[in-house]
């Protein structure tokens, strides 16, 4: 089976973006290791703190976190950081070419019931014009990601990763430690019957997501004229993969609880690297009518409605907001 770095080095990946991109793995590598031990690396539970959107921090986030950090800032491969679990971006080698954003451990509250959890991020050219303690560097277009993938701690280890030649899947060897070539070509399918949503947020959902649920719930008797089945692992990490191993449509909508906060996901480390890989994959990714990948981001927290999957299910959900 292939190796990562001939694969990517066949593709015209540049050195210096295979480097970085094998520098996050290798953290990432760590987090597995210390996410199997579970109980027995002292690393399940919360600590006292909360970061700044709010959220308290688990020990799992901020291991992963200072895994990720300090790899990348002594590699001298990143201009600057931006982190869920950092207040703000934060600078790294002023001459390098790349800015990276990752969400360290995504799926949080997995960590404590041994479910599945992962670490996305998203990688791109890093502004000349701009220096590397400047807060707008990260200040860019999703479509302008030169790469982006995640990586899922599940019973096995896998990566997904698009550098914009379409979309692979990478399984951990244990006995070596390199990912391996696993799924050449990842091809979303375009129909699916299946819908993964937070079912629990259903009175706080806008009409038009109302409608659109009721509707596949309806199944053979409804509108839609099939049955559909319902999957939420409270992990979008897990959650997309499985719409790249087998289609799906996956939704965080818009949502009235907290008038303050509509959305849950974030678009630099959440939903723009997730976009870029289903796209890449033949898959379509939204926040609301707006394509994911053109949103210009105001700020590196900032939250957006996320719908994504297989192409003809995210256009029908769409055409219910319109
Ligand atoms: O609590 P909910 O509504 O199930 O939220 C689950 C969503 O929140 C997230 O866990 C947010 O990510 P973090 O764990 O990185 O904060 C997503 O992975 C997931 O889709
Ligand atoms: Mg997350
Ligand atoms: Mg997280």
């Amino acid at each position: 089976m292939r190796r990562l770095p001939p694969v990517l080095i066949e593709d015209g990946c540049p050195r210096d973006l295979l480097s970085l991109i094998r520098t996050i793995l290798a953290a990432c590598k760590e987090i597995s290791f210390r996410v199997s031990q579970g109980e027995l690396s002292g690393v399940l539970g919360s600590t006292l703190d909360e970061n700044i959107q709010g959220e308290t921090q688990k020990k799992l986030d901020v291991l992963s976190n200072q895994l990720l950090k300090d790899i990348l800032l002594e590699s001298g491969y990143v201009k600057a950081i931006a982190s869920e679990e950092e207040d703000y971006t934060v600078a790294g080698n002023p001459d390098a070419e790349y800015i990276v954003a990752f969400d360290p451990l995504d799926g949080s509250s997995n960590t404590d019931i041994n479910s599945l959890v992962g670490t996305i991020f998203s990688i791109m050219k890093a502004p000349k014009d701009k220096a590397a303690d400047d807060q707008s560097i990260f200040m860019q277009a999703g479509k302008h990601q030169v790469a982006a993938g995640y990586v899922l701690y599940g019973p096995s280890t896998m990566l997904a990763l698009t550098i914009g030649k379409g979309t692979r899947l990478f399984t951990l060897d244990r006995t070596h430690g390199s990912f391996l070539l696993t799924e050449d070509k990842v091809a979303i399918p375009e129909d699916t019957k299946e819908f993964a949503i937070n079912a629990s947020n259903q009175r706080h959902w806008l009409a038009p997501m109302q409608n659109y649920i009721a509707d596949c719930l309806a199944g053979e008797e409804g509108p839609r004229k099939k049955n559909f089945n319902m999957r939420w692992i409270a992990c979008m990490v897990g959650d997309v993969h499985r719409l790249l191993c087998r289609g799906g449509l996956f939704t965080y909508p818009e949502d009235t609880k907290n008038p303050e906060k509509p959305f849950k996901l974030r678009l630099l480390y959440e939903a723009n690297p997730m976009a870029m890989l289903v796209e890449q994959a033949g898959g379509a990714a939204y926040a609301g009518l707006d394509r994911i990948l053109d949103i210009e981001p105001q700020e590196i927290h900032q939250r957006v409605a996320v719908t994504m999957g297989s192409k003809n299910e995210v256009e029908i959900c769409l055409d219910y907001h319109k």
